[in-house]
């Protein structure tokens, strides 16, 4: 599918104003009049066409200072499942792999230097099923498992920090819900595990897997200072809060989500953590239809809508990925404007924590 055709807001809308009118709704609803992208090169474009995958680049400059620019390249990677649900789980996995080895080149050959993608990326979001021991195959070790040991490979190659959302079995056998960060030599330099757990709808994650305990870690990688917030976290908003007061400079939000689920939220949660934190967020979904079939007879069917993005601390956003196709978004960002715009809007110099912690421990004390 061309990329301008398909029905998406940012598409309907810039298919319907005049370059004039354009210019002044993207002013008003994305931050700026121009949308500030990046060229790509041929070979980039070409792959993106042989490999189905939809390529869009941006980028969010900061202003001229004392300070060199702090310039970073972030890539988003949104992707489908591609075998049927009741292939061999090793084989369900090898395709995923395959796909993503080809996006992650492309994205390498563009310079990128912090990749980040899906929840759970390697596996079929089976937590809606109620079943587990199905699955089972699917939780892997966060240093040793299939995952961490294929993008430790092109961590090293390229040169990337790679985050990597997956289900976690540890050593003694308990399921996280976890996002491995890898740094640019391929060792792991540390986790986050997914702080709120969904119970609602069909999205009832709590019989799988624990709760994080490792509170809001931020990861000193050789780019920026980075953090993740999955999924259902997004919805929190003293989980954004402390990976900002714990010093992120950029934190991914990697996501699996369906559209009766807020996806009229999804273009708001991330983009305010974004302005009241003081950093750039990143929200990533997974995207297409992924079927099961039940133990107890029937199919279970979600789609997820994909629409990818990414917001700086002013506000100012990029237009989403497909809701239908894979994706690579490429963003250039520059770390200046974190502390530029901290400074013009004093949010965190005015922030009142100390009343905020007494008012908290009395209430805790109630309870
Ligand atoms: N994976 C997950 O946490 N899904 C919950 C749905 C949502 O929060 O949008």
């Amino acid at each position: 599918m061309e990329r301008h055709s398909e029905l998406t807001f940012d598409n309907i809308i810039k298919n319907k104003l005049n370059p004039k009118v354009l210019k002044e709704f993207n002013k008003i609803y994305y931050g700026r009049e121009d949308h500030c992208e990046l060229k790509v090169k041929e070979s980039s474009l070409k792959s993106s066409e042989e490999n189905n995958f939809e390529l869009a680049a941006y980028s969010f400059s900061a202003a001229q200072e004392s300070r060199p620019p702090r310039l970073v390249k972030i890539g988003l990677i949104q992707h489908s499942v591609i075998l049927p649900t009741c292939e061999s789980i090793r084989e369900q996995r090898e395709a995923i792999f395959t796909k993503i080895e080809k996006i992650i080149n492309t994205a390498a050959s563009e310079g990128v230097q912090i990749i980040c993608l899906e929840e759970t990326w390697s596996m079929p979001f089976f937590l809606c099923t109620r079943e587990k021991e199905k699955w089972a195959e699917f939780a892997e070790s966060a240093t040793k498992g299939p995952s961490v040991i294929f993008l430790k490979d092109l961590a090293r190659k390229y040169g990337l920090v790679i985050v990597s959302p997956i289900l976690e079995k540890d050593d003694v056998g308990t399921w996280w819900n976890t996002a491995v960060v890898i740094d640019e030599e391929g060792n792991v330099l540390g986790k986050h595990l997914k702080n709120h757990l969904p119970s609602v709808g069909s999205f009832s994650e709590t019989p799988y897997y624990a709760p994080g305990n490792m509170g809001h870690p931020v990861f000193d990688t050789k780019y920026a200072k980075i953090a993740i917030n999955i999924c259902y976290g997004r919805h929190q908003a003293l989980n954004w809060l402390m990976l900002g007061l714990n010093g992120a400079e950029i934190v991914f939000n990697p996501s699996a989500t369906v559209a009766e689920f807020g996806e009229s939220f999804w273009n708001i949660e991330a983009r305010n953590a974004a302005i009241a934190n003081g950093y750039f967020t990143c929200s990533i979904n997974r995207v297409g239809t992924e079927t099961f079939n039940s133990t107890s007879g029937g199919t279970i069917e979600r789609t997820y809508y994909g629409s990818s993005y990414v917001t700086a601390p002013n506000g100012c956003r990029t237009p989403a990925l497909s809701r239908l196709r894979d994706g690579l978004m490429i963003v250039e960002i520059d770390l200046n404007l974190n502390r530029q715009v901290r400074d013009q809007w004093g949010f965190n110099m005015t922030s009142r924590l100390d009343i905020y912690a007494t008012e908290l421990k009395e209430l805790q004390s109630q309870n």
